[in-house]
């Protein structure tokens, strides 16, 4: 898809396309819808990406809290969305062993006490086998740092669902 499609479609279209670029949060399209025409991929994920940061703490916690927690569990609210399953199964998640899935439950569970948020990935841009590595070093981040690192996958993850939908190199 171009961006002159982009520019041409109207409100409920462009929430249809873009509403989860944003794990779970249609109101950023919503939102963005209004900034266009874009420029590009890179005019278009500048907007996604100032709502997020123009958002107080509990709203840009909030955005973190829609996110799914890693290793692949059923949500007890239903089931992932059909981006969340393609980059969890793609990252082999849902093989981990029991062993590992145990770890990873427990780091998890850890890290959501001490932040309040699940902990979020970019899973295709990392190594999963990292993750449980890299979730046990961030569980030691203080909370300030921790909310903008997050944040910043979260943003890693838009621009991938973003470059997937205009057909560009992510
Ligand atoms: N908690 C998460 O990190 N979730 C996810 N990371 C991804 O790359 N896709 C997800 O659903």
């Amino acid at each position: 898809m171009d961006i002159e499609k982009v520019n041409s479609m109207d409100f409920g279209e462009f929430v249809d396309v873009f509403g989860n670029v944003i794990e779970r949060c249609p109101l950023i399209a919503a939102a963005v819808w209004s900034k266009r025409p874009f420029s590009g991929l890179g005019d278009l994920e500048k907007h996604f990406f100032a709502f997020i940061d123009g958002l107080p703490l509990s709203g840009q916690e909030g955005v973190l809290r829609c996110h799914p927690e890693l290793a692949g569990r059923q949500l007890p609210w239903g089931r992932l969305t059909a981006e969340s399953q393609r980059e969890q199964s793609a990252a082999g998640l849902q093989n981990l062993g029991a062993a590992e899935r145990l770890r990873f439950t427990e780091l998890t569970a850890q890290y959501r006490t001490r932040f309040g948020f699940p902990f979020v990935l970019a899973l295709r841009l990392s190594d999963p086998a990292a993750a449980p590595r890299e979730l046990a070093r961030r569980l030691r981040c203080p909370p300030a740092q921790e909310l903008r690192t997050a944040l910043g996958e979260v943003k890693k993850i838009c621009h991938l669902r973003l470059a997937d939908l205009l057909g560009e190199q992510p």
